[in-house]
């Protein structure tokens, strides 16, 4: 249905988070059709799997989907496929979503909330650009079995496969490279070619499309290096593009340089604009249920669904100014709070980004 939004808060904080998203875009007045549904370790304790059939469908027949996040402690001894993150996991196969955009932009209000020097971080504006259903997360063979020769020979081991298709890699890259032709044209792959099969195959397809963007100035960078210079000069890059385990990884570096992990959003997307919104945090069992979560990476998440889904950039940019503006209100969840400013709670957060929109 082409209106329909498959709306999944999940775990922890994911039901207040989406609750503000969800209350500034129906401030919006738009012709949305908002459906909801459990998922994550809710729907294990009601249905017994993190991503019950009906959600499933629901997410596959949805032209967008509002996602929340999943996990918590208690269900940390399960099976793996019984864990809440399989429900994430799962909707990114069976949906497609290989692409996974991760914005992260400093607001110059919040120079002061990263823990990096205002000079280093000011007028921050990167793209981390991740492949998101391949890597070592989905390779197979995986699982445990009795090693059968060498040191360790009768113990068991627990062993995952990292692989990439050449499909994989040239559809990821094509992203990157018109994500950098709209930005400042630089492109980083990263990678770890100095040791891994995998990597050097994925350099290889890299400088292979490269020469259909000639616009673009490809570099390449080694994963370790490229955690160490995010924090010692992030300025110097525009776009990031990177498989799904360094993506992660390198992700929830960046948000740090953002202020909080609550101010970044993130778009997955398949070859058919059908696309999943999530922050790119998790679901913080710590300050659940407090109403101190930052829902701003939540409500940006639904800024980018509106653009990437719905084409609807005025929207898009509402949501995106509202956001801005509230910050230069001076208002502040507890995560990105320092002294002179407005501490609120998430749902006040939420009140302040409506009231600024209308
Ligand atoms: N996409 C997802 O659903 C997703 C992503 C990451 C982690 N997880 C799961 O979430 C659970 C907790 O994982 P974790 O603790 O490693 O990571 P996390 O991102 O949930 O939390 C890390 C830290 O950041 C804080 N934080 C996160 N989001 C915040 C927000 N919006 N506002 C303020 N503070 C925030 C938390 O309080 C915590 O201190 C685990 O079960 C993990 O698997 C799910
Ligand atoms: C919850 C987990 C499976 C997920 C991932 O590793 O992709 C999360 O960390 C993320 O960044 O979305
Ligand atoms: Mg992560």
């Amino acid at each position: 249905m082409s209106n329909l939004v498959a709306v999944l808060p999940g775990d922890g904080i994911g039901e207040e988070i989406i609750e503000q998203a969800v209350r500034v875009l129906s401030a919006l007045k738009l012709d949305l059709q908002l459906e909801k549904a459990d998922v994550g370790g809710r729907a294990y304790d009601v249905y017994g799997h993190p991503l019950p059939e009906h959600t499933l469908a629901l997410a596959k027949k949805a032209k967008a989907v509002l996602f929340g996040a999943v996990g918590d402690w208690k269900y940390d001894t399960l099976p793996r496929e019984f864990r809440p993150e399989q429900a994430i996991l799962g909707l990114r196969k069976n949906l497609g979503l290989f692409a996974n955009l991760r914005p992260a932009i400093l607001y110059p209000q919040l120079a002061n909330a990263s823990t990096l020097k205002p000079e280093i971080v000011s007028g921050l504006d990167i793209l981390i650009v991740r492949e998101l259903t391949g890597d070592v997360y989905f390779g197979t063979p995986r699982g445990n079995r009795r090693v059968e020769e060498g040191p360790f020979k009768g113990e068991q081991e627990g062993f995952d496969t990292m692989r990439y298709a050449e499909t994989e890699v040239r559809r990821i890259a094509h992203i990157a490279f018109q994500a950098a032709q709209k930005r400042q044209k630089k492109l980083c792959s990263v990678d770890k070619a100095n040791v891994l099969e995998t990597s050097q195959f994925w350099r290889h397809i890299m400088l292979e499309v490269a020469q259909e963007y000639p616009d673009v100035t490809l570099t390449h960078m080694y994963i370790d290096n490229a955690a160490m210079q995010l924090v010692r000069a992030p300025k110097a890059f525009d776009v990031i593009v990177t498989g799904n385990l360094f993506g992660d990884i390198l992700s929830d570096e960046a948000s740090m340089l953002t202020g909080s992990i609550g101010m970044l959003p993130s778009a997955s997307l398949n070859a058919s604009q059908q696309g999943l919104y999530e922050p790119s945090h998790g679901s913080a069992p710590d300050i659940a249920g407090k109403n101190l979560a930052n829902p701003l990476a939540t409500i940006l998440s639904a800024a980018m669904m509106l653009r990437f889904s719905f084409q609807n950039e005025e929207a898009a940019l509402r949501i995106e100014k509202a956001v801005a503006q509230v910050l230069e209100q001076g208002y502040r969840t507890p995560d990105i709070y320092e002294e002179g400013t407005t501490k609120v709670s998430t749902s006040e957060m939420g009140d302040a980004v409506i009231a600024t929109l209308i």
